[in-house]
């Protein structure tokens, strides 16, 4: 035998044995990694860390907004009428306005300063990040920082066939029935509205029934539903994620408490969304500006998960 063999041959076991070892513990940390991390990523209705120190008084303060979102009220709570929302809605149907990836759209909102709100001037792709982002730093799901991304591109609307900023941003409120004393600035801002005071859209239920289901009540054409009807078709969000978009700024409803004698059991199941959803979009207004460049590979990777096609019809 020559010397060294003995020597040799158990150290290369040895060496074997060891790689072996080496790579099963590495193997056993990956997965204890990745067991942290679905931990980490809680559950939609857990309770929301990111809002707790926030002073929520600071936000949604109506009374002693400036002029320009007490301007925007009165003319959005005197334009939405039952007429104009068929109309909206028919227009909306009838082509596509342009053809963008969601990244672009978010770029193309940037110059948009939203005149109905009183907590940021920030650009809307900002408000988008933080959003997102603070869904993303309270370990929500991956649909849900999607959501909060992308939940006011609707705005877009804005840019095509818009009026003003009236029929894009601000709360929402239906159509077809009596304006509710609970939505911004009370009933009586809507005393200029064509649809005041009308002898069936002035009643309390108007065209709709107890329990219809809030996917049969109109409520005002704006960017949640505009960004509503795109998604739902082009992307593979669950129905919480649409619910989210549809009714985020239905304040009157998810917070107010107003028209809930519509909702189908469906919807009740959906305002617990729309409800943990909220506190994201809200209180998010007052975090650090994020850096577009230095997220953007992230979140094109989420994108990519829910949206098959990159190209979005718009
Ligand atoms: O001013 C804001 C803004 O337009 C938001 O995008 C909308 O979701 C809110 O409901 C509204 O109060
Ligand atoms: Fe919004
Ligand atoms: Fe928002």
């Amino acid at each position: 035998m020559a010397p060294g063999a003995i020597v040799d041959f158990p150290t290369t076991n040895a060496t074997r044995d060891g790689q072996a070892l080496e790579e099963l513990s590495d193997a056993i940390d990956h997965v204890n990694v990745l067991k942290a991390n679905m931990k980490k990523e809680k559950g939609l209705y857990e309770e929301s860390e990111f809002d707790k120190e926030k002073d929520k008084t600071q936000f949604r303060q109506y009374e002693d907004a400036c002029d320009r979102v007490k301007n925007f009220y009165k003319e959005q709570h005197t334009k939405h009428t039952v007429a104009y929302n068929l109309k909206a809605r028919n227009d909306f149907h009838s082509k596509t306005r342009a053809e963008m990836s969601i990244w672009e759209a978010m770029e193309k909102l940037n110059t948009l300063i939203d005149e109905s709100d009183p907590d940021t001037s920030l650009s809307q792709i900002e408000h988008l990040l933080q959003s997102a982002e603070a869904i993303r730093r309270d370990g929500k799901p991956r649909w849900m920082q999607l959501t909060g991304l992308i939940h006011d591109l609707g705005k877009l609307l804005f840019f095509f066939d818009a009026q003003g900023q009236w029929d894009v941003v601000g709360d929402t409120f239906p159509v077809g029935c009596a304006f509710d004393d609970r939505i911004i600035y009370g009933t009586d801002s809507f005393k200029n509205n064509p649809d005041f005071g009308h002898e069936i859209y002035g009643t309390k239920f108007g065209i709709y029934s107890p329990g219809i289901g809030l996917d049969n009540v109109m409520l005002c054409w704006g960017h949640d539903e505009y960004l509503y009807h795109v998604v739902k078709d082009q992307s593979t969000l669950p129905p919480e994620a649409l619910a989210m978009i549809r009714y985020h700024s239905f304040y009157p409803w998810h917070t107010a408490g107003a028209y809930h004698e519509l909702m189908n059991d469906k919807d009740k199941e959906m305002l617990g969304a729309v409800k943990a959803f909220n506190p994201y979009d809200l209180y998010s207004k007052s975090d650090d500006i994020p850096k577009a460049e230095d997220l953007k590979p992230y979140y094109l990777e989420l994108i990519d998960e829910f949206f098959p096609n990159r190209v979005i019809k718009w």
